[in-house]
């Protein structure tokens, strides 16, 4: 037996022996508490289809419960009446706290989502960077920032002092490919405004967003300021509804997303909605082989295909469709799938049962369509503890034309199509063809010519040769991929409510 796979079942043991797995309530009004109601949803290992926890699944008592501590704790001024360098120093804390709970934090990941450890250990030291990069902006916030009046105003020297207030209580809502940083990259901006938040995981992945809210408690928010209830959709409707609520942050599906943004419009309240993608690999002729191989699995189907701004179509010149064709086939083909828990794994179980269907669904249609399977097409059957897992083989789709569903829909599983293109024209055409507007990779050896066609892509992101979220720089969806960004000076803005004082 070689290390790394003696090392699976010393992971798998460790994952179960930490915290949480059965102490599962809500943590509202700084206590972990028992729900209003008795039913809970089940939390199931995807690899292994076992369950190992239980959380409560919330109801509307619940929401008022959770959103009257957080409107409490916002009206008392204990933690908007810090100044911003102090909540930083706090936020600082609360990375620190992260890390050293990282490896349970990563395992805690894993064993909800079935994210490679590879991916998940990734996880605690994004989200560090995430909480320093904020504490970072304090001073943006602690500046007296003085503008005159065009011409001077009434006395020739009026002007107005503009203050950044804190939003309020806002609702962060998240999704389960990465349960833990799309919570942190709406937490720690929220947090640095001062304002005060309700957390909804998604019900698959309630777990690993725990040791978050210990963390912060730990590094010194007040706890009623960090409030967190777990349940299914309806919940969330009842949470986006509530009159105590003054923003909600959403990070999922385009069809939650247009609810979410027709129940706030009727609120007027304001929203920053993440949602789903299309993106496109343009692989222009020049592209160098060995760059795109390097970096297929991570631009392309990160996190077994389920990350929102992943490039599943890649956009190959005629000229070299096949090699590129055999290229993404044997990289796609060769890739490890198995257990998460070993550090080799590259594709890991789809999350979720739902998910699991949804995606073999896609499959099906694929072939219906006329599109060729160059490797994968069907579940993975594997063996042992994960007989029972939500395996789905990575596959790559040759052969596969604009109209085809696969070509249009989000898939959010292992599944890349191929497309052919005449000219960088169409291939800019294609790259735009689609109701999304999230990320997207130009792969080319001229950086330069490869960042103008970059430039012409129509979406919130694009990478050239490499794509990466960069804690400084906005990322967001434009058309049906969303509202508003996360990330940098724009992102913490999403938290303020910009106020002028007017002074002669
Ligand atoms: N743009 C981004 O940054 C980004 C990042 C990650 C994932 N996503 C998207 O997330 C989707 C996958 O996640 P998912 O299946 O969990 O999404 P989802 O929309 O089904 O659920 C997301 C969250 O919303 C809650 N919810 C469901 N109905 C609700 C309602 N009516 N009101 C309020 N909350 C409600 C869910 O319980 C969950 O917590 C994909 O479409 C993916 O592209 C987007």
């Amino acid at each position: 037996m070689n290390s790394t796979v003696s090392i699976v079942p010393e992971l798998r043991a460790r994952a179960a022996d930490l915290p949480y797995q059965h102490v599962a309530n809500h943590f509202i009004d700084g206590q972990w508490r028992t729900a209003h109601s008795n039913e809970r949803n089940q939390v199931t290992d995807p690899a292994t289809g076992e369950v190992w926890g239980s959380v409560p699944s919330g109801d509307a008592s619940d929401v008022d419960a959770a959103v009257g501590a957080a409107r409490r704790a916002f009206d008392d001024g204990k933690w908007s009446g810090l100044a911003p360098s102090e909540r930083a120093q706090v936020l600082l804390r609360i990375a620190d706290e992260i890390e050293r709970r990282a490896d349970e934090l990563s395992l805690t990941n894993t064993r909800e989502n079935g994210s490679p450890v590879a991916e998940s250990s990734g996880a605690a030291a994004n989200a560090a960077g995430i909480f320093r990069y904020f504490a970072s902006l304090a001073p943006h916030l602690e500046r007296d920032d003085v503008r005159p009046f065009p011409n001077g105003g009434p006395t020739g020297r009026s002007r107005s002092i503009v203050r950044q207030d804190p939003v309020g209580v806002c609702a962060l809502i998240a999704p389960w490919n990465f349960p833990i940083n799309l919570v942190v990259i709406k937490l720690a901006p929220a947090l640095l405004a001062g304002c005060t938040v309700v957390i909804k995981p998604a019900s698959p992945t309630p777990l690993s967003i725990r040791f978050i809210v210990e963390a912060a408690v730990a590094a010194g928010v007040p706890a009623e300021v960090i409030n967190l209830i777990t349940g299914s959709g309806r919940m969330g409707d009842a949470l986006v509804r509530h009159p105590g609520i003054d923003k909600v942050a959403f990070t999922g599906s385009t069809p939650v997303g247009r609810k979410i943004a027709a129940a706030a419009g009727e609120l007027l309240r304001p929203v920053t909605l993440e949602l789903g993608g299309k993106s496109s690999a343009i692989v222009l002729p020049d592209a160098d082989a060995a760059t795109l191989q390097q970096r297929l699995i991570r631009s392309c189907l990160r996190n077994t295909g389920q990350t929102c701004y992943i490039s599943t179509r890649i956009l190959a010149p005629e000229s070299r469709y096949d090699e590129i064709v055999d290229l993404v086939t044997e990289t796609i083909g060769q890739a490890p799938l198995g257990d998460p828990f070993d550090p080799n794994t590259v594709f890991g179980p789809v999350a979720n049962r739902a998910q699991y269907d949804t995606v073999l669904s896609y499959l099906e249609a694929g072939l219906a369509e006329g599109a060729r399977a160059t490797t994968g097409g069907r579940p993975a059957q594997l063996g042992g503890h994960l007989a029972d897992g939500f395996f789905i083989e990575p596959t790559v789709f040759a052969d596969v034309t604009p109209e085809m569903r696969i070509a249009r829909e989000e898939i959010f599983g292992p599944v890349l199509t191929v497309l052919r293109y005449r000219d960088v024209d169409e291939a800019v055409a294609l790259a735009n063809n689609t109701e999304f507007g999230l990320g997207g990779i130009v792969f080319g050896a001229d950086e330069d010519a490869a960042q103008a066609v970059a430039e012409r892509v129509d979406s919130g992101s694009v990478g050239v040769n490499f794509f990466a979220s960069n804690h400084s720089a906005p990322f967001g969806g434009r058309h049906d991929s969303g509202l508003g960004v996360e990330y940098g000076l724009e992102g913490l803005a999403a938290y303020l409510s910009p106020k002028s004082i007017h002074r002669l």
